[in-house]
Formats: structure tokens, C-alpha cells, sequence
């Protein structure tokens, strides 16, 4: 994958920060996430890669997509072989959601992103709209965490692994009447929950960092973002286990099909014959190069959000690559016009 890809998409996730931050606490979450959706667009197609949209969401909730098979980047133009060379020729699937949290912008609450992963073509897991059965936890309790296990023998293993006790870690789990036998279990097993009302893919992402203070992501959210936060946590080497949920009683969100039979043969027709397994990161993000880059529209427990001044934005972004196996936080003081002043930090 060509190089400069890694740079390009800062800009990508930051113009779909700005974009989405204009309409923070407007009450318009249909619009927080078209605008979003468009300049990620617009910026993704001045970049010199032939990239293929995999994960374009949007299609749960009729929301504004940039949708699934869409060709982005000036290497898909047919004027390609004259304006791009070898490496940017080389097609890229992109995983997008370009505001992960599109209530969270509408009503000004603290969690939203604008979120991409990139890898060679094959390299991302193309998840069906579905739900996803999700376990993230820190790199210390990889491999020892099982999604197979009960979230009391997981809290007792990351306990173990952080050397902390049970009591002393935090889970968070998405506010949703599906989970509440999860909370029940995790209250009972001594651990605290934080419970989020959208936005599991920085949930799940802030379990690889310490002083985070989120030991845990457990619970039912989208499959699509569960592959986007596999792809980070890939690279990080944080743990992540998902398992579609395609039967629509577990759900009851009326959002997945009528039947837990059509669903399966919808996922046999993708090509999906085991519909119970068990992914982990490596396999939902298997490319050899993985790229993920993120950028906080309000501000999160990983990056702050966007910031406006007269006459420009200050944005934070994280962007993390396997192949320079970098976290990389950036942050960007964006000039629109001729501001008055820029402050320093
Ligand atoms: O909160 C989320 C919404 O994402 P978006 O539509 O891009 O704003 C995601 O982080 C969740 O993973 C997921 O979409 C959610 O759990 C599914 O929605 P729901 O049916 O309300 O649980
Ligand atoms: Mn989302
Ligand atoms: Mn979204």
C-alpha cells in the first residue's frame, strides 16, 4: 500500500470531523451524518489510490452512505494508467463510517468520530448490516479472554492479566434493553459499568490504552463497526472477538429482517456458511497492511472533538498503521481564512 496513503487519510477523517461538527447539538442527525458522508467523500477522491468501499454504512437506517462497492480515489478514474504509478494502481478496500455516532453529534454528547480503516483488497472483512456479539479488552488479556466464557470468568481473567482487582476495572456496555442481563452479570461479578447510549467503536478501541480507564467492551452493537474497531485494535494488539447476531429476537429492533432464517440465507448468499463463528481481530482485519485513522467530532475519551475558532478549527486525530506499527495522535490547527490569532495549545 502506497505510503503516503497514511497522510492523506488525517485529512479525510478531519474534513468529516469539521463537516459533521458544524450541526454539534443541532438536533439534525440525518444531516450531521450526510455532511459527513460527503466530505469524506470529496476528500477521499483528491487522494492517488484506487480504493473500493467494503463497509459503507448507512443502509441499516436509510442514513446518507458512501455505499458498498463505490470506487474512491483518483486511481479509479479511467485516465488512471496516465496520473497514477504502480503502487497507487495497487486496489484498496476501505472501511468507513464517517460519523460513528450520529445521535451523539445531533445532541451535543461526548463520543463521536468520524472513523476509516484501510486495507489491501480482501484485507477487511465485508460484515452484512447485521448485529455483532462484541468482547474488546487490553493487549495484556488477549487470547486469555474468551467471548466463549462468561463475562464473570473474562472480568476475573482481565483482572488477572491488569493485576487490578474486579472492582477496580470499568466495562463499558451500550445502553440497551438486550444488555440487561449483561449488566446484571457484571455488576454481580464486582466490576463498575459505563454504560453508553452509542459509539462502541472508541469504546472498544479505548481498551488497548491505558488511562483510559475502560477495561472492556462487552455487548451487542453493529457488525460494521465491529470490524472498523477490529481493525485498530489489530494493529494495537488489543483483544477483539465479534459474533454476527442475525437472529432478529436477540436484537427485537426490528432492524435485521423479519426472520433468524432469511438472515441466514442472506448470509449464505455473501458467502458466509458458518453464521455462528467466532471472529477474532486477525480475521476480521486480515490484510497484510492495516491503516485506521479516526477523528473526534465531540470530544471522547481518545481525542477531543472539534474545536472552532474565529476563522478555523483545532481537530485531534489518532491515526495507528501496522506496517510503521505507530499510534499516531495528531493535532491540527485548521485555517479556513485569515484567523485573528492562533492559540498555541
Ligand atoms: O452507536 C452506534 C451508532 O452508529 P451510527 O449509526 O454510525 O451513528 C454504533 O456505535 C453501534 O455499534 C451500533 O450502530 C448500534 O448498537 C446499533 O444500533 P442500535 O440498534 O441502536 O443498538
Ligand atoms: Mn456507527
Ligand atoms: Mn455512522
Amino acid at each position: 500500500m502506497d505510503n503516503a496513503i497514511g497522510l492523506e487519510i488525517i485529512e479525510v477523517v478531519e474534513q468529516a470531523a469539521i463537516a459533521s461538527a458544524r450541526l454539534m447539538g443541532k438536533g439534525e442527525k440525518d444531516e450531521a451524518d450526510r455532511v459527513a458522508v460527503e466530505a469524506m467523500r470529496e476528500r477521499m477522491n483528491k487522494i492517488h489510490m484506487r480504493g473500493r468501499i467494503v463497509i459503507g454504512e448507512g443502509e441499516r437506517d436509510d442514513a446518507p452512505m458512501l455505499y458498498i462497492g463505490e470506487q474512491v480515489g483518483i486511481c479509479t478514474r479511467e485516465d488512471a494508467q496516465d496520473v497514477c504509478n504502480i503502487d497507487e494502481l495497487i486496489e484498496i478496500d476501505i472501511a468507513v463510517d464517517p460519523c460513528e455516532g450520529t445521535n451523539l453529534v445531533a445532541y451535543g454528547q461526548n463520543g463521536s468520530m468520524a472513523v476509516l480503516a484501510i486495507s489491501e483488497k480482501g484485507g477487511l472483512f465485508a460484515a452484512p448490516d447485521f448485529y455483532m456479539n462484541k468482547l474488546a479488552a487490553p493487549a495484556a488479556a488477549k487470547n486469555h479472554v474468551d467471548i466463549r466464557k462468561t463475562p464473570t470468568q473474562n472480568l476475573k481473567i482481565i483482572s488477572d492479566c491488569l493485576g487490578r482487582s474486579v472492582e477496580d476495572l470499568v466495562v463499558v456496555v451500550m445502553d440497551r434493553p438486550r444488555h440487561k442481563d449483561l449488566i446484571n452479570e457484571i455488576r454481580q461479578a464486582g466490576a463498575r459499568v459505563r454504560l453508553i447510549s452509542d459509539g462502541d467503536v472508541s469504546a472498544a478501541i479505548s481498551c488497548a490504552f491505558s488511562g483510559s480507564n475502560i477495561h472492556a467492551l462487552m455487548g451487542i452493537g453493529a457488525a460494521p463497526e465491529g470490524v472498523i474497531s477490529a481493525a485498530a485494535m489489530r494493529c494495537l494488539g488489543g483483544h477483539f472477538q465479534g459474533q454476527l447476531i442475525y437472529d432478529p429476537a436477540v436484537v427485537k429492533t426490528g432492524l435485521i429482517g423479519e426472520s433468524k432464517e432469511s438472515n441466514i440465507a442472506r448470509l449464505k448468499e455473501m458467502g458466509i456458511t458458518d453464521p455462528d463463528k467466532i471472529y477474532n481481530a486477525e480475521e476480521l482485519a486480515s490484510g497484510e497492511t492495516v491503516l485506521f485513522a479516526a477523528c473526534g467530532i465531540t470530544p471522547g475519551t481518545l481525542m477531543d472533538g472539534v474545536r472552532f475558532f474565529g476563522g478555523g478549527a483545532r481537530t485531534e486525530s489518532l491515526v495507528i498503521s501496522s506496517q510503521s506499527k505507530t499510534a499516531r495522535f495528531v493535532d491540527t490547527i485548521h485555517m479556513f481564512d485569515q484567523p485573528k490569532s492562533l492559540q498555541l495549545n
